[in-house]
């Protein structure tokens, strides 16, 4: 793969390894039996980060502090006003620390930098955006019930939710999270990825600064067993929220089931892109190159089944593996980088073995399959790969690859579309080209997903929810329905005035 646009490495790495622990009842503490681990920068492969690994008991501190925390009422029973003040400085302080928490999120992920810093932008929006709600959060009155009746339907905080958060956007996701948490006065457990605890670490120091009382946000680090479990069983936990793998997302599921916890689920996808012959094809390839190459495809909304029509495939084909080779794989460091490295060796492995597996199974690769060498850094890069000549049927055409690699099928009818890209177990997000609008409008409605993008991909908006159908997920972040998620509706049914006529005469 020599005709790629490779970033070789910049300046050495500087940053001095961090020190991440876990956050109980408002102080910073170690595991009680002194356990820790350690991170390695996947694109240096030098330990960043040093990391208190929790346990059974650090967990269940971390919820005792919160139950105490939510039935006292220190913030569930605070204005909405007062809860936005505190969010809203947690934005301004956000930004204010925007170059540290993407470079630790850089660090641990892998990611470009330049994409670090456009995540905790929109991750400061977020906080702002829960904020607006905080204040605006209603319930209903009903005066129609009777002229001596009124119903009141209020709006309660759920609890205490457990957060529990993946590696592929470690700040963004929690912020997708914890601030719709806290505008309707839940208070919070978190669990980040042991790949990516230090941006988490961060956000809960610029809470303390931004003057959360203690115990409404406590952070435990570590594995998903025993930390998330030990949520996820627990009955002083009142409802889990969870961003991962579906298998992981089921497993919640089940651990959670003992004590009939509320669950929402953000899951994973292999999100459709149907391309008509009358669409922009330059376009559609550009978004298709961005939509599969993001955050090196490990992304939930990775744009990686394209199925387009049999009379363009070959011209769309050639416009992508074109502008692929353009596009910046190389240090994730350096600000010109688009694409960074591979979180794991495990991971590496697994993309590699989707590809293989396909090239086996008779499928054609125009370009890539393997890895990327970037002079001067150790870790794994996966080089940007485009599989063709494959059938719906094969793994690399229904499951999550979370790479790099594009899976290009072909359509002849619009019929035919529809059902190819309804064809998997997900039901993430899915995308339409064509210039026609009743043909983008046909496939909206039909396609079983819980975003449709038409002639773009990959927009997203603080207003806007967000969520899978099928196996993708439970539920929605963002927008209102973002923060609904985190209430509880209780009834209130008052008789005003006059005496109840009697049950017994
Ligand atoms: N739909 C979305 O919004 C969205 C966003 C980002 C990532 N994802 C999905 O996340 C996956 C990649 O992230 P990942 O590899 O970190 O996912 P993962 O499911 O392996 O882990 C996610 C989190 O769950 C924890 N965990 C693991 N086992 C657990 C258990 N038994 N109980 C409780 N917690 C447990 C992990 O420690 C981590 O914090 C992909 O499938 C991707 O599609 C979805
Ligand atoms: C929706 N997003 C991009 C934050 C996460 C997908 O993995």
């Amino acid at each position: 793969m020599t005709d790629l646009t490779i970033i070789p490495a910049g300046k050495s790495l500087q940053e001095p390894v961090f020190e991440a622990r876990h956050l109980i009842n408002g102080t910073w503490q170690t595991s009680a039996d002194g356990a820790s681990f350690e991170r390695q920068s996947p694109a240096h492969l030098v330990t960043v980060t040093h990391a208190a690994k929790g346990g059974v008991a650090e967990t269940e501190a971390a919820i005792a502090s919160a139950r105490t925390a939510f039935d006292d009422g220190r913030w569930s029973r605070l204005s909405g006003k007062s809860r936005a003040t505190v969010l809203l400085k947690v934005a301004d302080l956000i930004e204010r620390d925007l170059e540290r928490i993407a470079m630790r999120d850089t660090l641990e992920s892998g990611k470009p930098i330049a994409q670090a810093r456009d995540e905790i932008a929109g991750a400061a929006d977020l906080w702002r955006h829960a904020a607006a709600l905080a204040r605006t959060l209603t319930g209903d009155s009903h005066n129609t019930l009777g002229d001596d009746m009124l119903g009141v339907v209020l709006k309660e905080p759920v609890g205490v939710a457990a957060l529990i958060t993946p590696w592929n956007f470690p700040f963004l996701i929690v912020s997708q999270k914890l601030p719709y948490a806290l505008a309707a006065g839940c208070t919070a457990v978190i669990k980040p990825s042991e790949m990516t605890p230090s941006s988490t670490v961060i956000l809960g120091e610029l809470l303390i600064e931004a003057g959360i009382p203690d115990g409404v946000v406590n952070i435990v680090l570590g594995y998903g067993d025993p930390v998330g479990t030990t949520m996820c069983e627990s009955e002083h936990v009142d409802m889990v929220s969870f961003t991962g793998s579906t298998g992981v997302g089921k497993a919640i599921v089940r651990a959670s089931a003992g004590t009939l916890k509320k669950v929402s689920l953000e899951l994973g996808g292999k999100n459709p892109q149907v391309v008509f012959p009358d669409c922009d094809l330059d376009d559609a390839a550009d978004a298709i190159v961005f939509g599969v190459y993001f955050n090196a495809g490990e992304c939930c909304n990775s744009g990686s089944r394209i199925i387009v029509h049999e009379d363009v495939a070959e011209a769309l084909t050639e416009k992508v593996v074109a502008l692929s080779r353009k596009v910046a794989f190389g240090d994730p460091l350096d600000p010109k980088t688009k694409v960074g490295a591979i979180i794991s060796e495990a991971h590496f492995a697994k993309i590699d073995s989707y590809v293989e597996a396909a090239r086996e199974a008779g499928a054609e690769i125009p370009l890539g399959g393997g890895a990327l060498e970037i002079p001067g850094l150790s870790g794994r890069f996966y080089g940007p790969t485009v599989v063709t000549n494959i059938s719906s049927g094969m793994a690399i055409a229904r499951e999550e690859v979370f790479g790099p690699v594009l899976s290009v099928l072909t359509f002849k009818s619009i019929e035919e579309a529809i059902e190819l890209a309804n064809d998997a177990s997900y039901g993430l997000s899915a995308g339409v080209w064509s210039r026609d609008v009743s043909t983008c409008l046909a496939f909206a409605r039909r396609v079983q997903a819980g975003t449709v993008w038409t002639n773009t991909w990959m927009d997203g908006y603080s207003e806007l929810p967000f969520g899978g159908v099928k196996q993708s997920g439970l539920g929605r972040e963002l927008g209102r329905y973002g923060l609904e998620e985190y209430l509880e509706v209780k009834t209130v049914t008052m008789r005003i005035g006059r005496t109840r006529a009697p049950w017994v005469e």
